[in-house]
């Protein structure tokens, strides 16, 4: 049976050149959603086998719908991350020219990154936000005069897929920008470890009060472990009430991660384990000192044998 890949679409986005980094052409089927909720929803649903979807860029941060769509919700895992460069274009269809540009059509993220340029180019320009970069493209081919926006902001190979010519190209305001990408999948086996792993949960804690992201946090830190990524999000239910996105070096099956883990559900008052997997840059974790496996199962071999009254 073969695979079945749901993304962020359609054809030409950023999320679609991710999957093609992760599935390059090979026999796997990818059906392209309108939002990161229906890819994950269809996900969920059984559709797909898989969906890929942005969640962060190095420029704007995390993208909230994928961060509260994986925190809450039918259980899913993340099982791999893809890291893309971006550079942004804009298009329009022949005959537009950069002067008769009034108003802008792409993702909020995208629009994010090409802020200065257009200060700069296009100050008067207003932005019109859509569900994807390539969305903009594609419904700016399909009616030209009934979009409110005159060009769109996308990937440069966006413009020649949905028939828009390219009015100005590197227009991102940050040359290095990357965005991260996760394939997810509904629960299951996780990934071996690789050496190179991520772990990502959610921790929702037990009651407010002083020191309790520093509590949180110390679970981690007492055993050596490597924060990579630590986000808020809001949990909707009241203001104020907050649960924690957090992304680790190292993989569950690691001595030390399990016991920070075991840690957290003790004092959580939920944990959302969301996947362990290798990390995109190939980077082995860096280990605290005295944290390493061995280190552990030392540690827990000693408190065996004095339980027995040895030493
Ligand atoms: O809209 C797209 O092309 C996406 O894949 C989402 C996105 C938007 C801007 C930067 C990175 C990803």
């Amino acid at each position: 049976m073969s695979t079945r890949f749901g993304y962020l679409g359609p054809e030409g986005t950023f999320t679609s050149m991710a999957l093609d980094q992760w599935a390059p052409a090979d026999g796997a089927e990818r059906v392209a959603y309108g939002s990161v909720d229906a890819a994950l929803a269809a996900l969920r649903a059984g559709e797909v086998d898989g969906a890929m979807v942005p969640i962060e860029n190095s420029v704007e941060g995390g993208v909230s719908a994928t961060l509260d769509a994986l925190a809450s919700g039918e259980p899913l895992l993340v099982t791999g991350e893809v890291v893309v460069p971006i550079t942004f274009v804009l298009a329009a269809p022949a005959g537009v020219s950069t002067a008769d540009v009034r108003a802008v059509g792409t993702h909020s993220h995208a629009w994010a990154q090409v802020r200065g340029w257009m200060a700069a180019t296009l100050p008067d320009a207003v932005y019109v936000p859509t569900l994807s970069t390539a969305a903009a493209a594609a419904a700016l081919a399909a009616a030209p005069t009934e979009q409110g926006f005159q060009a769109a902001v996308c990937a440069p190979a966006a413009a020649p897929l949905h028939g828009l010519e390219v009015l100005a190209s590197d227009i991102g305001d940050m040359q290095a920008a990357v965005t991260r990408f996760v394939l997810v999948a509904r629960p299951g086996s996780l990934p071996a470890p690789s050496g190179a792993d991520k772990t990502t949960v959610v921790l929702y804690q037990r009651e407010d009060h002083a020191g309790g992201l520093l509590e949180l946090l110390d679970q981690f830190a007492a055993r050596g472990i490597n924060m990579t990524r630590l986000e808020s999000r809001p949990t909707k239910a009241s203001m104020g009430s907050y649960c924690f996105s957090v992304d680790v070096e190292g993989h569950v099956r690691d001595e030390r991660l399990g016991e920070a883990l075991m840690g957290l559900r003790r004092i959580c008052a939920e944990v959302r384990f969301l996947g362990s997997y290798a990390r995109a840059d190939g980077r082995a974790a860096t280990v605290g000192p005295r944290a390493s496996d061995a280190d552990f199962t030392a540690a827990r071999d000693w408190l065996g044998r004095i339980r027995e009254g040895g030493s």
